[in-house]
């Protein structure tokens, strides 16, 4: 008898929830009470906490002591972000202020017989994610760059203590006063990496760590963080802050996509830029251009010439609030909708032997290596591959309904048909999250037997087939064979179907391609899994085919 196959381990769990009130005895002799779960990180939770006798808030991020992502963060405050090291730093630089966050204190305590891992930090007001999305998606280039400059500072910081941050995004700055842009401060040091051994070599595994959307061509081409690379990701950000979107939005499922729309993207510069910021002052484009230039310009182990950059940002934003004034507002195709964290699209990180090192060091329970942080993980199944249908990218008005586009940059059509994509799956998820009856896809030909399901019995759900078939072809057995995948309820599709995606779909990488949604799968990269699926639909049914009492319908044992 075959060995049995171990259930594949879980990369990370989810940390048990923590009682309010908890008193923590911290190796400082200082005791901290948890207060309210507030927030929940990539696995850990985030509670408010109080020191013992004082009424001073703080924040306590906690996760099991076998997880990876807060030991990282906890790694990297103890090297470079106690109180101390940040005060050196400001009175060596003369600056006031710097818009990190410091260690207050870090350590184990075990609940319910569990060992869990927690790390205190000062708590901010709010996040500037969190600020867009009340602002309609987007800022203006004042704010922005206003919070770029902070973020410069505090890359500095990191930069001059080797280490990049990777990981810059709207979800990872904190504003430590409301509404006081001047005040933001990068937080989330779970991707941070230390760049002393870095060397130009890209190693597929890494490929496209980060957030995808964001993430740099460094991170894009397998290579770890860099200095530039953080510069680049900065610039991104400024983009999708300003205008409300990024050109390759639609594509975040695809990571090489996305790639490739940057490169077309920055090697189209200025005019790229320039097209999408049409209503702002010319620095403020400028400005972007020139982060661009000098993260191209600047050798992978190579550190930024931050002052002269942050020169440049703080008098963008000052032509910009003059700009505010006489300009009127742009209108790029923001929409309401707001980015989510997209913690998802954060590649499995690879972590580098330096820092697994130290983790050693640190902690007895020796930590999982690969540090898994993506949570749309799936199931990983012997026989079939789900295929999963991406979390929104984000809701864009097209020009039907009467807003123009602002920009299709470096965008093949292809990328157009995306887009649409994108919107499709964008309106399944509206649907989904206000409970009405969905739409999943299916192929033509499963729809058509879901067709004669209902003739025979009760007719189905008001909305059980939308024929959204482009086109269709017959088999050898004049079968109507799949071409464009139609919609049908959830319902029909829970009981028929396990992803909605016909085996004749699965059976050619084409087809397989074209299934709104496809996206990288947790083992490997699309294109791999998709011509292995399909390899292995096309001997399934090149067997199906021999064998002629075999009956279609159940061979649907779908993903
Ligand atoms: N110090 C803080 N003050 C106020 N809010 C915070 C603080 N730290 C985190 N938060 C809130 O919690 C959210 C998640 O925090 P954070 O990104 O640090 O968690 P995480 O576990 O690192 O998540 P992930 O790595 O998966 O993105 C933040 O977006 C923010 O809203």
């Amino acid at each position: 008898m075959p060995p049995k196959k171990a259930a594949p381990k879980k990369l990370h769990e989810l940390a048990p929830e923590v009682r309010v009130g908890l008193k923590i005895d911290d190796i400082s002799k200082k005791t901290y009470i948890v207060g309210k779960q507030f927030a929940t990180g990539g696995f850990g939770r985030i509670h408010t906490c109080t020191e013992d006798g004082k009424s001073q808030q703080m924040v306590m991020k906690i996760e099991p002591s076998t997880n990876g992502p807060l030991l990282t963060e906890v790694v990297v405050f103890n090297r470079i972000l106690k109180k101390d090291m940040i005060e050196n730093y400001k009175k060596a630089k003369k600056i006031q202020w710097i818009g990190l966050p410091h260690l207050i204190a870090n350590g184990y305590f075990t609940y319910n017989n569990e060992k869990m891992r927690y790390m205190i930090i000062p708590k901010y007001a709010t996040s500037l994610e969190a600020v867009r999305e009340a602002n309609g998606g987007s800022l203006s280039a004042k704010d922005s760059l206003t919070v770029a400059d902070c973020v410069l500072g505090a890359l500095e910081y990191l930069h001059d203590s080797d280490y990049a941050h990777a990981d810059v995004k709207a979800a990872n700055i904190l504003l430590e006063k409301p509404n006081d842009f001047s005040s933001a401060v990068l937080v989330d040091f779970g991707l941070a990496h230390r760049t002393t051994n870095n060397v130009d070599k890209p190693d597929k595994k890494r490929a496209h760590n980060g957030t995808c959307i964001f993430t740099s061509t460094d991170a894009h081409r397998g290579n770890n963080p860099s200095f530039r690379g953080d510069v680049e990701i900065l610039a991104y950000n400024l983009i999708m802050w300003i205008s409300g979107s990024l050109p390759w939005l639609s594509l975040e499922a695809s990571p090489d996509k996305v790639f490739e729309a940057k490169q077309k993207f920055v090697g189209g510069l200025p005019g790229t830029l320039q097209s999408i910021l049409t209503n702002q002052p010319a620095p403020v484009a400028g400005c972007i251009t020139t982060m661009f230039d000098v993260s191209r310009k600047t050798d992978y182990t190579h550190k930024v010439d931050m002052a002269k950059l942050r020169k440049k940002v703080t008098e963008a934003a000052q032509s910009a609030s003059t700009g505010a004034q006489k300009k009127p507002k742009m209108t790029p195709s923001r929409d309401t909708t707001a980015t989510p964290k997209r913690k998802s699209q954060r590649a499995p990180r690879v972590e580098s032997e330096d820092e697994e090192e130290e983790e050693k060091k640190e902690v007895e329970i020796k930590p999982k290596k690969k540090v898994q942080r993506s949570r749309k993980v799936v199931e990983d199944d012997d026989e079939e591959e789900e295929v999963i249908i991406p979390k929104s990218t984000r809701s864009r008005k097209t020009k039907e309904e009467g807003t123009p586009r602002s920009f299709n940059l470096g965008m093949t059509s292809s990328t157009a048909t995306s887009d649409r994509v994108a919107k499709k799956i964008e309106m399944k998820y509206k649907r989904l999250a206000t409970n009405k009856p969905s739409l999943v896809p299916v192929t033509v030909a499963d729809a058509s037997s879901c067709e004669s399901q209902y003739e025979s019995n009760e007719p189905g759900p008001s909305s059980r087939v939308v024929k959204k078939r482009t086109s269709e072809e017959r088999d050898a057995n004049g079968e109507v064979q799949l071409k464009t995948p139609a919609l049908v309820s959830p319902d029909v599709k829970k009981t028929k179907y396990k992803s909605g995606i016909s085996s004749a779909t699965k059976a050619s990488p084409t087809e397989l391609r074209r299934v709104p949604g496809v996206r990288n799968f947790p083992k490997g990269r699309r294109s791999m899994i998709i011509k292995e699926t399909s390899a292995r639909y096309q001997e399934k049914r090149a067997t199906r085919n021999t064998k002629p009492t075999f009956d279609d319908s159940s061979c649907s044992s779908e993903v």
